[in-house]
C-alpha cells in the first residue's frame, strides 16, 4: 500500500502549487526548488511509490507522463533546444518524495553525467 505523500495534498488541492497542466491522468506543477529556468513535476494522479513499483497495469498512465512532457516542451518553447526529464528511484537515485514524478527541465545547456 502506497503511503499518501505531499504530491497527493497538491493533487487534491489541499495544499497550493504552480500548476502548468493537469488532466484525468497527470498533474505537473512548478518544484518548489527550481534547478533550471523551467523545472517542473509531472506525476500521476494514481499514487505510485517508486519506478520499482510501476505494473505492467501502469504502461497508459506511464507513458502518458511523457506525452504531458512533449506538450510541455513545446508550449515552453524549448523542444527544439532540448529539455531534460528524468525520473529518480530511492536513496541512490536521489528521490525524496515516494510518488512517482518526472522532473521536467528546460531552458538550459545541461552536462552529463547528472551527479
Ligand atoms: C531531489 C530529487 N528527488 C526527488 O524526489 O525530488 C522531489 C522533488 O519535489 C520537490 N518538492 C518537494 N516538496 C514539494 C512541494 O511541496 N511543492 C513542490 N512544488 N515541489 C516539491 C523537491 O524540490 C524535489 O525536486
Amino acid at each position: 500500500m502506497s503511503q499518501e505523500t505531499i504530491f497527493s495534498k497538491i493533487i487534491n488541492k489541499e495544499i497550493p502549487a504552480d500548476i502548468v497542466y493537469e488532466d484525468d491522468i497527470a498533474l505537473a506543477f512548478k518544484d518548489i526548488n527550481p534547478q533550471a529556468p523551467f523545472h517542473c513535476l509531472i506525476i500521476p494522479k494514481k499514487p505510485i511509490a517508486t519506478i520499482n513499483d510501476i505494473t505492467e497495469d501502469d504502461r497508459e498512465t506511464v507513458g502518458h507522463l511523457y506525452v504531458v512532457a512533449a506538450k510541455l516542451a513545446k508550449e515552453q518553447g524549448f523542444a527544439q533546444d532540448g529539455y531534460r526529464v528524468v525520473m529518480n528511484c530511492n536513496d541512490h537515485g536521489g528521490q525524496t518524495v515516494y510518488h512517482i514524478h518526472l522532473h521536467m527541465l528546460g531552458g538550459k545547456s545541461m552536462g552529463w553525467p547528472p551527479y
